[in-house]
Formats: structure tokens, C-alpha cells, sequence
């Protein structure tokens, strides 16, 4: 079976100029089939506020209204991706920077209204793996913002672990698929202020008890779902951690089993 590599990077690592371009460096040595997700939650909170744009994230989402749609259309699908593209085309990854709209790679549905109304938030429906292989099978690699679109003219925010995720979803029939998170952090931390802390591998089980103490929030919420996702649908490996490491037979990051 082929490979493929869907790795996912963050906020944090985007918004450090000095860790984005060690990550793009580890990132265009991989000599599989890649595909890069990217965030930038943070920058997108940054714009916002300095904007007098008020920011509403619940359980790890955001609220997205018609503003901060217009802004994180801005931010990711321009700034972010744009630069990581051309900084991956300078290392000669022929990189092509998409959101779910373009080659219609990934339709969503709204969020349906439950304990709260997200706005123009999107749960990914369908991943076009048709025009995603085309393009990895010609050797381009592609990276994804986070947004989808509703087939109806409307763009929609969409979590970037879940697009990680669902992306390698699709592909988990056909290929090997390993899945990669990569944040600021080492992993998964028993003592979030104690990088020695790391948890090597979690399950639904202990990903319940994890959530209950208190240890596992924010941001980590959705990503570990979506791991836990993941792993339930055919993807071979799910891991969270540096780039450093995570990439080596190192120890030292989390992996999310079954
Ligand atoms: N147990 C934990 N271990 C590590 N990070 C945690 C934990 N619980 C919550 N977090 C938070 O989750 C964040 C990662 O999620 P998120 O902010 O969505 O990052 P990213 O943008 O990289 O996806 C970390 O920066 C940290 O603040
Ligand atoms: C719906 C929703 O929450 N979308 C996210 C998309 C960006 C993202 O996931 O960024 P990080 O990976 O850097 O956190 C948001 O706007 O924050």
C-alpha cells in the first residue's frame, strides 16, 4: 500500500517565525506523499482584537460571526497560507495552497445549533479524495487553511484538526496513513506547566478521565477527539508532539491508540 503523511501544524508554531521555518524544514524532507493542514487560531484572536472584533470560542471552537469570517478568510486562507506556501516553494516542495472551496476539496454543513450557535462554523461533509490524490500523485503537495465551503456559495470556519483528520480519513482505505499533530508543546501534558510530563498514549478510555480531571481542555479538546476519530477509522498511526521529535524514533510525544 502507499503512504501518506497528513500533518497538521498550529497557531503557536505559525506565530513563531523561527519555529515555523524548522517545522517547513523537517516538513519538505519527507520524502512520502504530504499533506500540510495549518491553523493560526491565534493569529486570527490577534486580528480580531485589534480590530475592536470581540472573540467568543467555546469548548475549543470559535464563534464565528460575519466579521470574524471575514477575518479569518483573511488571515488563513491569505496571510498564513500564502506564506507558507512561497516559503515551501523556495525549498522546492511544490506546494499549492487550497481552502475546502477550491477544486470543491471539502464540503461542510453548518453547525447544527445545539448548546450553542457557532455561526458560519462547518462540519466537514465530504473530502473530494479524487482531486487530493491528482494532486499528491503529481507530486504537489497540498496545504490546507481552515476552511471549508457549503457547496452553496458560503465559506465556512472549520476546526484544523478536523480537517487534519478528516483528510486523513479519506484516505485511510487506500493508503497508510499517519497523522500528525504538531503544536508548541511535547505532547499531551500531565502537568500542563511540566514538559517532562508527557503522556505517552491515550484512548477513548483515559482520553474520558483525562477530560473529567480536569487535565485535558482548550484546544486539546477537539484535537484529542479528533485523534480518537481517527484511529477509529482505519488510520494507522496518530501522534501529538514536536516536530523534532515526532518525525525521529525518538521518545517524547503522545501517541493516541485505539
Ligand atoms: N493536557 C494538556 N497538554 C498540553 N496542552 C494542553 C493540555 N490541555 C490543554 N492544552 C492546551 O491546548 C493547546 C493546544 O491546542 P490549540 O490551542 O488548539 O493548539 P494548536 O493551535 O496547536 O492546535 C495548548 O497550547 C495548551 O494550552
Ligand atoms: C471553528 C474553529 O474553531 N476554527 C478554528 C480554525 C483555526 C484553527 O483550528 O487554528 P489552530 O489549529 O491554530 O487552533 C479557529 O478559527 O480558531
Amino acid at each position: 500500500m502507499k503512504s501518506l503523511k497528513v500533518i497538521k501544524i498550529g497557531g503557536n508554531i505559525i506565530d513563531d517565525q523561527k519555529s515555523l521555518d524548522e517545522f517547513l524544514e523537517t516538513f519538505t524532507k519527507i520524502e512520502d506523499p504530504k499533506i500540510l493542514v495549518h491553523g493560526g487560531g491565534k493569529i486570527a484572536s490577534e486580528m480580531a482584537r485589534s480590530l475592536d472584533i470581540p472573540v467568543k470560542m467555546f469548548e475549543g471552537r470559535r464563534i464565528t460571526d460575519e466579521a470574524t469570517l471575514d477575518i479569518i478568510t483573511m488571515v488563513y486562507a491569505g496571510k498564513i497560507n500564502k506564506t507558507i506556501v512561497a516559503k515551501l516553494q523556495s525549498t522546492n516542495c511544490n506546494a499549492l495552497g487550497l481552502t475546502g472551496a477550491d477544486g470543491n476539496t471539502i464540503e461542510a454543513d453548518k453547525r447544527p445549533v445545539l448548546k450553542i450557535d457557532y455561526g458560519y462554523v462547518g462540519d466537514v461533509k465530504k473530502v473530494n479524495f479524487e482531486i487530493i490524490e491528482t494532486l499528491i500523485s503529481n507530486n504537489i503537495t497540498p496545504v490546507f487553511c481552515a476552511i471549508t465551503h457549503n457547496k452553496k456559495g458560503q465559506l465556512l470556519n472549520t476546526n484544523a484538526d478536523t480537517i487534519a483528520t478528516e483528510i486523513a480519513m479519506a484516505f485511510a482505505d487506500s493508503y497508510n496513513v499517519e497523522l500528525y499533530y504538531c503544536f508548541e508543546k511535547n505532547g499531551v501534558l500531565n502537568d500542563i506547566n511540566n514538559e517532562d510530563s508527557v503522556i505517552e498514549q491515550i484512548d477513548s478510555i483515559s482520553f474520558k478521565n483525562l477530560v473529567s480531571e480536569g487535565i485535558i481542555a482548550d484546544g486539546m479538546l477537539p484535537k484529542i477527539s479528533n485523534c480518537i476519530n481517527a484511529v477509529n477509522h482505519n488510520v494507522d498511526k496518530v501522534c501529538i508532539g514536536k516536530h523534532d521529535k515526532l518525525f525521529t524514533n525518538k521518545k517524547g510525544y503522545t501517541t493516541i491508540v485505539k
